[in-house]
């Protein structure tokens, strides 16, 4: 049974109830006035903590963390006194076999209410583990629900601040259940304007997609999902639940997300302080490995050598070449004694070790300790036990360092790749059988740098020294990485990642359907490998609820040309509009297009291929049209000009693509690129061209 009281909807219709409604809602309301004043009471409780906690806590550093957490609390929570308190009411069933005859009900929201925080909430937290009931029971599994109710806010008038205006209600009780297509509220939710950032999606995850959003802090989940389906919401909400579930874990370990580009970062930046989540780490991955600046850039075939996993058994070889034979034995003096050690017995060490593999520089101090036990041995036998102030004497005398620094040396990462880099013969050495003879050209150094220090890195090159930086010292470990856009990274990225991520868990979201880059991905299995995470499961969302299906058929085409193993999406919207337009003149058509989406609401992006974004942003400026870039996403103004390589993740409600065989011409893999371009509208999509369309999409 599905009430609106603003606009009733009412399938099964309580026409002629409408004063019951009224009423209800009215009662409705009367509960948001008192979760408000609760609400108050907190914001003004977390003022007092703030003042308070910069004299509690032990010391600076703890009392600036803490007063910095208070303030922003108290700041989010002053800045939305309006914000919808609740989404969602549960009605329990009777419980007669205890005797309890009162429904139990809850309140679902963003986040907990209460009149003090020992007292029943009056709202619960989305991720508490009865909200996720309100996710997934249903008609044919109620799980003890006879009322699932969803309110709708908005605002009475323009202008005022959002209010509870309408309800639905399933009774599960009765095996009545609205499917997500059917839902008003879902419905106005998916197809509401875009404009800003990326929105939560608390109150209307869908079954499929709360599944994986409650996975276990263990389990590492990798969603291949169609355009729109929700995978960037479902890796948001998912870290937001792993952080409220595990947080004394997740606290020491901590959680990163690791997004595609600074615009895209830009873009999702707000759905996790709207969940009440803050102080996330948030970067992309050539953040993570961003030891130095950028300041050179590789061609081609350097660039994908450096990202193909043959590179990392390249530095391997190239690390552990500097493990040398030992010379000869050594002698040790330590008072009136003498201790010699053998240099077989040396040998011996240093090969145990080497096949213990453990980290480089663990594996110069195993040495070290070792060597140190065999003249303990004779010492000890000679003169009586030996303490540790003994040992580390013996450990740093200098026959032993200079033994050390002969057999394992200390080295920094920048030197071993400088060293590949800049010597034609140690690369071939370290490349043989891996790389072939074009290869190892493309990545010797033309000039080399006088020293390491002044050597001009590629990005690419700062994998390398993450690389081998990983092989020196294992780098900490993060409790959970979620990782966006992930059929585009690399071998090496992936393994830049693996070495953050080896005792924690991982979700991995992307669609291999929109891979672009020249490495990226052809099989989830195979990039989970190289993520180091062979055990992840990888599961299918193939429901869109960005793009309309007119969209969405066209996007299909394309997808059949693609030679990727993934299912078509289908689309839960019927609106949209889809115009399809041959033009003689590109930019004047574009102008006018612009023009026109400019008449309806929401936000706009004119796609065009990488070259051609300035030109026609400067046509649109030249109309009299303000004209935002890629660097103001979600920010400025409502029409943007974007160039193809960065609308990945990205969507409008209007969106027109400019000459799309200039955009697959444009790169090797330009038809993903085009299919990436044509699914991100929300509402509508134009397509201008002057010369043929491509292949998939004509005729
Ligand atoms: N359950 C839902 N309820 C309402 N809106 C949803 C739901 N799931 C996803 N959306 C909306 O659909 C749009 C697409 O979601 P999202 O960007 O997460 O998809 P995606 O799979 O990452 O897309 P892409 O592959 O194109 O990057 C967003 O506006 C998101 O808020």
């Amino acid at each position: 049974m599905t009430s609106y009281a603003q606009d009733a909807y009412t399938p099964d219709s309580r026409a002629g109830d409408a004063a019951g409604l009224d009423d209800e809602l009215a009662e409705e309301r009367r509960y948001v006035a008192l979760c408000r004043d609760a609400m108050t009471r907190q914001v003004e409780d977390a003022g007092l903590q703030v003042t308070e906690g910069q004299d509690v806590s032990g010391d600076g550093a703890s009392a600036e963390a803490l007063g910095r957490y208070l303030r922003t609390r108290a700041r989010d929570m002053a800045q939305e006194p309006d914000s919808p308190l609740f989404f969602g009411r549960l009605d329990f069933d009777d419980a007669p076999e205890t005797g309890d005859h009162r429904r139990q009900r809850y309140y679902i929201g963003r986040r907990r209410v209460s009149e003090h925080p020992a007292a029943p909430p009056l709202v619960v937290d989305w991720r508490a583990p009865v909200s996720r009931t309100f996710y997934q029971a249903s008609a044919l599994e109620p799980q003890g629900v006879a009322v699932r109710r969803r309110f709708g806010w908005a605002p009475l008038s323009s202008g005022e601040p959002k209010d509870l205006t309408g309800m639905e209600d399933e009774h599960l009780d009765r095996q009545e259940d609205v499917p997500a297509g059917a839902s008003r509220i879902v419905a106005a939710e998916i197809e509401r304007p875009r404009t800003g950032p990326m929105r939560d999606i608390a109150a209307t995850i869908q079954p499929e997609q709360d599944d994986l959003v409650r996975r276990e802090l263990a389990d590492s989940v990798c969603i291949q999902g169609a355009p729109g389906s929700g995978k960037t919401a479902v890796g948001l909400h998912r870290a937001a639940y792993l952080l409220y579930t595990y947080p004394q874990r997740l606290q020491r370990s901590g959680l990163l997300i690791i997004g595609p580009n600074q615009t895209f970062l830009r873009y999702i930046a707000q759905v996790l302080p709207a969940l009440g989540e803050i102080d996330i780490a948030q970067c992309t991955v050539e953040d993570v490995v961003a030891h130095h600046p950028v300041q050179a850039v590789d061609g081609e075939l350097a660039a994908a050598v450096k990202q193909s996993h043959r590179m990392a058994a390249v530095l391997e070889r190239a690390l552990y070449s500097r493990v040398t034979a030992v010379p000869d034995g050594i002698t040790v003096p330590d008072g009136s004694y003498r201790w010699r050690v053998y240099g077989d017995e040396l040998s011996r060490i240093v090969e145990e070790v080497r096949e213990q593999a453990p980290p480089y520089a663990v594996g110069r101090e195993h040495v070290r300790s070792r060597a140190v036990s065999l003249v303990q041995e004779q010492a000890e036998r000679r003169a009586g036990p030996k303490n540790m102030t003994w040992q580390r004497k013996i450990g740093r005398c200098r026959p032993v360092a200079a033994f050390l620094d002969a057999v394992w040396p200390t080295v920094r990462a920048e030197e071993v790749v400088a060293g590949l880099l800049g010597d034609a013969e140690a690369l071939a050495r370290a490349a043989d059988g891996l790389l072939d003879a074009d290869e190892q050209a493309a990545l010797v150094w033309d000039r080399p740098p006088r020293s390491v220090k002044s050597a001009k890195w590629s990005a690419e090159d700062l994998l390398l020294i993450d690389e081998v930086a990983g092989l020196i010292e294992r780098p900490g470990s993060f409790g959970h990485v979620v990782v966006d856009e992930a059929q585009d990274l690399s071998p090496m990225q992936c393994r830049a990642i693996a070495r953050r991520s080896g005792f924690g868990s991982l979700t991995v979201l992307g669609d291999l359907a929109q891979a672009t880059a020249p490495w990226a991905a052809r099989s989830w299995a195979e990039q989970l490998a190289h993520l180091g995470k062979t055990q992840g499961t990888v599961t299918e969302l193939t429901t869109g609820f960005r793009v309309p299906a007119a969209v969405m058929s066209l996007a299909n085409r394309l997808l059949g040309a693609l030679d990727v193993d993934v299912p078509p999406a289908r689309s839960l919207r019927q609106d949209g509009e889809l115009t399809v337009r041959q033009v003689p003149d590109l930019l004047s058509a574009t102008v006018d297009a612009a023009r026109r989406a400019l008449t309806q609401e929401g936000a706009i992006a004119v796609i065009t291929a990488d070259a051609e974004a300035e030109r026609t942003a400067e046509a649109l400026r030249a109309a009299g049209l303000e004209v935002a870039t890629s660097e103001d996403v979600g920010t400025a103004a409502r029409l943007a000009v974007l160039p193809a390589k960065v609308v990945k993740g990205l969507e409008y409600d209007h969106v027109i693509v400019v000459e799309p065989s200039a955009i697959v011409a444009a790169e090797p893999r330009g038809l993903h690129r085009l299919y990436v371009a044509v699914t991100r509208a929300v509402s509508r999509l134009d397509v201008l061209h002057a010369d043929p369309l491509p292949e998939p999409l004509a005729g």
